[in-house]
């Protein structure tokens, strides 16, 4: 597996979740720093704005695929980046769909070459969005 490919995914989960939060029901009434959720309550956690919260993700629009290298890894907050949620009823299916995405990034670049046309900025700040429309696709044979 390219090593470049185990962080470009999370990266990418961390600035387009696919599922912008999820939600909690208090069982009972509790207070966390200050703030009293009765009993009953929803709580939601915006996975989006978190993923994007400059106190954990210092430059947070930037892609920058080395947060989540062996090296920084260990530095990521927890409960900072949850794409499929967290604790016991977190995404089931996790494992297999980062698999999948795997699988298929594989597939298109065996088939596929890319490359920036000559309006891409190629910054390290780049919407990904832009990156797509200007990209190349070459079939290869
Ligand atoms: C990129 C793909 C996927 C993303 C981003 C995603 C994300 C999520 C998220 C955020 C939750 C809520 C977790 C929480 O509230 O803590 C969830 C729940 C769930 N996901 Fe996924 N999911 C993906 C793919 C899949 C696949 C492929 C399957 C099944 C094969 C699956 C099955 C489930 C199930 C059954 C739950 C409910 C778990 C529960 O309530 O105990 N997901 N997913």
């Amino acid at each position: 597996m390219l090593p470049s490919m185990i962080v470009m995914v999370p990266t990418v989960c961390r600035l387009y979740p696919s599922i912008a939060r999820t939600d909690r029901v208090a069982k009972e009434t509790i207070t966390v720093k200050g703030i009293t959720i009765p009993k009953n309550m929803m709580v939601s956690v915006p996975f989006f704005a978190l993923h994007r919260d400059p106190e954990l993700w210092p430059e947070p629009e930037e892609f920058q695929p080395e947060r989540f290298s062996k090296e920084n890894r260990d530095k990521i907050q927890p409960y900072s980046y949850m794409p499929f949620g967290t604790g016991p009823r977190n995404c089931v299916g996790m494992k297999f769909a980062q698999a999948m995405v795997k699988v298929a990034l594989v597939a298109v670049l065996q088939h596929y070459s890319f490359q920036v046309c000559e309006e891409t900025e190629v910054s390290r700040c780049f919407p990904l969005k832009k990156m797509c429309i200007c990209l190349k696709f070459t079939y290869c044979t």
